[in-house]
């Protein structure tokens, strides 16, 4: 996620929430099931002391000593964990704390996400134009809709219809209540993807592409499989699936101090709202029902040049596809 605020002073990184995201660097539309280091990034620093002479690069490999490091401050995180009543709380009353976050923030908080033609074409590719056959697009966790308007303006003259769902229902409103949201061309509705259930909503079958853009972090390990059973059902055979989120040793996680962590990679942020750093090795055996077309890190590092002060951003991409036989996966 993006929120507005300076990516390059480290005051507007501090809790309760770090700037998840820029723009991505590249399109990084690379068939590939490992990681895509290389493919994201169009400036790549080849000289550490030229390291200050630019705000962002892209690629950045980490040595073994930066590992250690990130791994010693899990270490510590893991010595003072939330107790185990908090950790209960801040999982039964999970949506309410993502409706506090919208009731504070609205539409304020998240940019939009314009970058969506270069890392995910295939939104944009082959959409109908004048025929019955509508292309549906749904968003898991839409939020106030950053990647809902930019979709449907971007694809105004195309026969596209977006199912935009959340469960918070403060986000589902403030979505409603945007002026370009128009029923002809987008339903938002109030859905738990870790629900027993699809939405009833949505057919079954019916959706060409699923957007999941920083939600897969915000829920619990123990429910990814639900989660990804509910995505499953609504896609049509060979329906796509599009996910960008948070990596392991983020800038976020490693800034997270004692009493914030849940269990592991898995954290409370000061305003209650919970947040997961994926490897891409979890990710791939999260889909693995379906096939891997993309499972990409996207590493920057982003430099302030007035504090000098390096900053390392992770973020993980993939495009998982729904084969055109198999059966839905189970829960184990
Ligand atoms: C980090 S925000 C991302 C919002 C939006 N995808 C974006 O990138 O701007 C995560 C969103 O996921 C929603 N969310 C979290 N868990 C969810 C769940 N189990 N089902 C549906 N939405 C969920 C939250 O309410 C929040 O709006």
């Amino acid at each position: 996620m993006e929120p507005q605020v300076d990516t390059n002073t480290l005051s507007a990184l501090a809790e309760p929430y770090v700037s998840a995201e820029v723009q991505p660097a590249a399109n990084p539309d690379k068939k590939t099931t490992s990681s895509v280091e290389g493919t994201f990034g169009t400036r790549v620093l080849e000289n550490d002391a030229k390291v200050f002479e630019h705000n962002a690069w892209d690629n950045v490999e980490w040595d073994e000593e930066q590992e250690r490091e990130a791994l010693e401050v899990i270490q510590k995180q893991a010595g003072a964990m939330v107790g185990d009543s908090d950790r209960e709380r801040y999982d039964k009353e999970a949506p309410l704390f993502w409706d506090d976050f919208y009731s504070r923030n609205a539409n304020k908080f998240f940019k939009d996400r314009h970058w969506l033609r270069i890392e995910f074409p295939e939104l944009f590719e082959n959409l109908p134009k004048d025929t019955k056959e509508r292309f549906n697009v749904m968003e898991i966790g839409c939020g106030a809709g950053n990647t809902v308007f930019p979709l449907i303006s971007e694809a105004a003259d195309a026969n596209l219809f977006v199912y935009a769902c959340d469960y918070s229902k403060v986000a589902v409103d403030v979505v409603k209540s945007n002026p370009e949201y128009n029923e002809s061309k987008c339903r938002a509705f109030v859905f738990d993807v870790t629900s027993e259930n699809p939405p009833p909503e949505v057919e079954a079958e019916s959706v060409d592409i699923c957007i999941c853009i920083f939600v897969l972090s915000a829920i619990h390990p123990s429910t990814w499989e639900r989660a990804v059973r509910n995505i499953w059902k609504v896609l049509k055979p060979g329906g796509l699936v599009m996910f960008r989120d948070y990596g392991r040793y983020d800038l976020a996680q490693l800034r997270f101090k004692g009493g914030r962590m849940l269990e592991d990679n898995f954290y409370i942020r000061g305003d209650g709202t919970r947040v997961y750093f994926f490897t891409n090795e979890e990710i791939g055996s999260m889909f693995k029902d379906f096939i891997i077309e993309q499972n990409g890190v996207d590493r920057r590092l982003i430099v302030n040049r007035s504090r000098k002060l390096k900053m390392y951003r992770v973020w993980l991409q993939g495009k998982f596809r729904k084969p055109l036989s198999g059966t839905a996966p189970t829960s184990g």
